[in-house]
């Protein structure tokens, strides 16, 4: 059974795409292993996997092997840096044009996830990150049902939420956060993203939008609220580029001094690589963010288990 070995499950929802589900998905995925845990991720949003990319591994060939589908491995555990392994799945290494959408109908989709719960191989894996399709609707229920049926009850530790600030995907996440109650699916907390503008010259931080929707929410709904994740357009060139994020001298965030060393331009004439790539999220202002947000993750999976 490809689920065997795994120990905790948490599944990635929004109630509207492009809030940045994908991206939360990435870096706590990132930030679990250099933690030190062997993490899988499995993207099952057919509406437009953007997992591989993420991780600069898009022309990854996956292969069969007598357990089942092997995820495409990121990085190997390293126990001298104290890092775990990182394996992705998804639904993107299997369409013909990389990325495409997935125009099937409904019973296909459903009949797509089961076959990724169930042939795809997973060793050891502490955390396995599920990136689920957008919204509420009758299908994306039935591939939740799907899920927490093949799940067994303690390895399903619940689903972090994510929302941007704004009312109307604030509405869409309430629908989201509904849906996780009339299921039983445990809310390990929500997430804020896209919350304010990282200003690529001084690095102040402006709220464009609204903010703390997500936070209002989360109280309403008496759930964790993991934090705020604010826009970087460095992150954007980073995925999109493979370039090091800049940040002028000076730069900290949560105290952590990310200011881009004077010796570091050479870094830009760099292939885009996925080990290269994950090293640079690591430079990005929203890493030290993501951190605290994956330690309090953590926290609420092991409240989770006790209770
Ligand atoms: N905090 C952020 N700062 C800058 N760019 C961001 C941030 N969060 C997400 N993005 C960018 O916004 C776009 C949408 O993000 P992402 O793909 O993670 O959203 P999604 O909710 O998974 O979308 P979909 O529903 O289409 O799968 C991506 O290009 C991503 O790089
Ligand atoms: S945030 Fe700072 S650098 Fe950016 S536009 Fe405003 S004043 Fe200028």
């Amino acid at each position: 059974m490809s689920l065997s070995k795994v120990k905790h499950i948490v599944l990635v929802l929004s109630g509207k795409g492009g809030v940045g589900k994908s991206s939360v998905t990435t870096q706590l995925a990132l930030s679990l292993s250099l933690a030190g845990h062997s993490v899988g991720v499995l993207d099952v949003d057919l509406t437009g996997p953007s997992i591989p990319r993420m991780f600069a591994i898009e022309d990854a060939k996956v292969t069969q092997a007598p357990g089942g589908w092997l995820p495409i491995t990121v990085h190997e555990a390293d126990a001298s840096a104290g890092i775990g392994s990182l394996r992705v799945m998804s639904l993107g290494f299997l369409l013909p044009r990389r990325g495409d959408a997935v125009v099937w109908r409904g019973p296909k989709k459903t009949a797509m996830v089961r076959q990724f719960l169930n042939d795809v191989f997973w060793e050891e894996t502490d955390y396995l990150l599920i990136d689920t399709p957008p919204g509420t609707s009758d299908e994306h229920i039935s591939l939740a049902e799907t899920l927490l049926q093949k799940a067994r009850p303690d390895q399903l530790a619940g689903a972090v939420v994510v929302t941007t600030p704004q009312a109307v995907a604030t509405a869409d996440v309430r629908k989201e956060l509904n849906f996780c109650a009339k299921t039983g699916i445990r809310v390990l907390g929500v997430v804020e993203n896209m919350c304010g503008f990282v200003c690529p010259n001084c690095s102040e931080c402006t709220n464009i939008f609204m903010s703390g929707g997500g936070e209002v929410m989360a109280n309403d709904f008496g759930v964790l609220f993991l934090g705020r994740v604010p826009i970087d357009p460095q992150f954007l060139v980073l995925i999109e580029t493979g370039k090091r994020p800049r940040y002028p001298k000076g730069t900290s965030v949560n105290g952590q001094d990310i200011s881009t060393p004077a010796n570091a331009a050479h870094e830009d004439h760099e292939p885009r690589d996925s080990a290269l790539l994950v090293r640079k999220y690591q430079d990005c202002s929203l890493a030290p963010i993501f951190a605290k947000i994956t330690t309090d993750v953590i926290s609420a999976v092991r409240q989770a288990n006790v209770g």
